[in-house]
């Protein structure tokens, strides 16, 4: 079993996205990159780390290592039929990731215990909340692909037109209804994430379910037919009562909460003198206006984690793998920016 320490993940090489598309289409040829590739391994959506320090490790199998382990828990190479492809290095070693402990009703292979597993592997399943605050970028991008796309097989095991058991192809990058062909592909719902600025000071929001203090971006699901504009203005009308002036894209992240998400980041303003805020109390416990101050001593409060959250700390921002983290950030370094200008 390897470790790595978060050098993997970054951006593929064109040989890399070729070779991955090889992969997905074709399935001798990804049942053959199996044999040189390696295996993250998760249970029930949690995936397996490695304590080190204040962080975590991502361990990985080989194809005959993880043979070794499912033999031990009498278990044949079948079932690495399972796993999913989640990408490769610019070396095309591939690397792919198994869900050992879900319980799929259409599944030929049991759920394998997750203490014994431990204890052979050395490691813990750490559900993906808890690891997010300790993880690097590059490992956390991966384990959130992993766990998106373990998650999308899981609970399309059925075609929706004939309820006929759907057939996974062996990179997972689809599945197929035997009966009437019918495909489907693993799916992302659209977020639009906007941090509100009336110039001076940004507007932060909080729901009853964050952690205590934790203040963000407003977010919201987009809705079937709207664009991304679209959804920017009704999220922060119905919000927060606001009228969106000027609108700006800035990035976008994968993020796997609640199931798999593609948030939208976007920065926009209100017009001058319209600020009032009238918050929507069934989305939202609170929401407030902050100044650039306020919100540049709690981004050095930030560090990846929330632990150091306590009651003398009452505003916390989100943690820097966050997309929100990301914009609160570059909207106090351009209003540093035009205050020096
Ligand atoms: N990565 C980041 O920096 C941040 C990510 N987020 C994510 O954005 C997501 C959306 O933000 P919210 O304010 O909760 O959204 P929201 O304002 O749209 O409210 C959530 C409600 O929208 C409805 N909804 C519509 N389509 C849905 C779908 N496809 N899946 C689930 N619910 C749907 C449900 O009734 C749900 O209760 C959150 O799940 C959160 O994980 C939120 C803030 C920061
Ligand atoms: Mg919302």
């Amino acid at each position: 079993m390897s470790l790595y320490f978060g050098t993997i993940f970054r951006r593929k090489s064109f040989w890399c996205y070729r070779y991955l598309f090889e992969l997905r289409e074709d399935n001798d040829a990804c049942k053959k990159a199996q044999q040189t590739g390696a295996f993250y391994l998760f249970h029930d959506l949690a995936p397996l780390l490695q304590a080190s320090g204040r962080g975590y490790l991502v361990p990985r199998l080989s194809l005959s290592e993880l043979e070794g382990l499912l033999g031990k828990f009498g278990q044949g190479a079948q079932r690495i039929e399972e796993s999913v492809l989640i990408g490769c290095s610019d070396q095309h070693e591939a690397w792919f990731a198994l869900d050992l402990g879900l319980n799929s009703s259409s599944s030929k292979h049991a759920s394998l215990p997750k203490s014994e597993l431990e204890a052979e592997l050395k490691a813990s399943f750490i559900t993906m909340r808890k690891a997010l605050l300790q993880l690097n970028s590059m490992d956390s991008s991966l384990l959130f692909t992993a766990q998106a796309l373990l998650r999308w097989h899981d609970s399309h095991q059925f075609c929706s037109k004939s309820g006929q058991p759907t057939i996974k192809n062996m990179a997972g990058s689809k599945r197929v209804c035997p009966s009437n062909k019918i495909i489907y592909y693993p799916q992302m719902a659209p977020v639009v994430i906007t941090l509100l600025s009336d110039g001076a000071r940004c507007l932060l929001a909080r729901q009853s379910s964050f952690p205590k203090g934790l203040y963000s971006a407003l977010a919201g699901f987009c809705d079937i037919g709207e664009n991304v504009e679209e959804a920017v203005r009704r999220e922060v009308a119905e919000e927060v009562g606001l009228d969106v002036e000027r609108l700006q894209y800035s990035a976008s992240q994968h993020w796997p909460f609640p199931n798999s998400s593609l948030m939208i980041a976007c920065h926009a303003t209100v017009k001058p003198g319209q600020t009032e805020i009238q918050v929507n109390l069934r989305e939202l416990e609170a929401a407030a206006w902050f100044s650039r101050d306020e919100v540049v001593t709690a981004l050095r409060r930030t560090g990846s984690t929330l632990q150091q959250q306590n009651e003398a700390f009452p505003f916390l921002l989100p943690p820097k793998l966050a997309i929100a983290h990301q914009l609160i950030k570059e909207w106090v370094e351009q209003t540093c920016s035009s205050l020096t200008a």
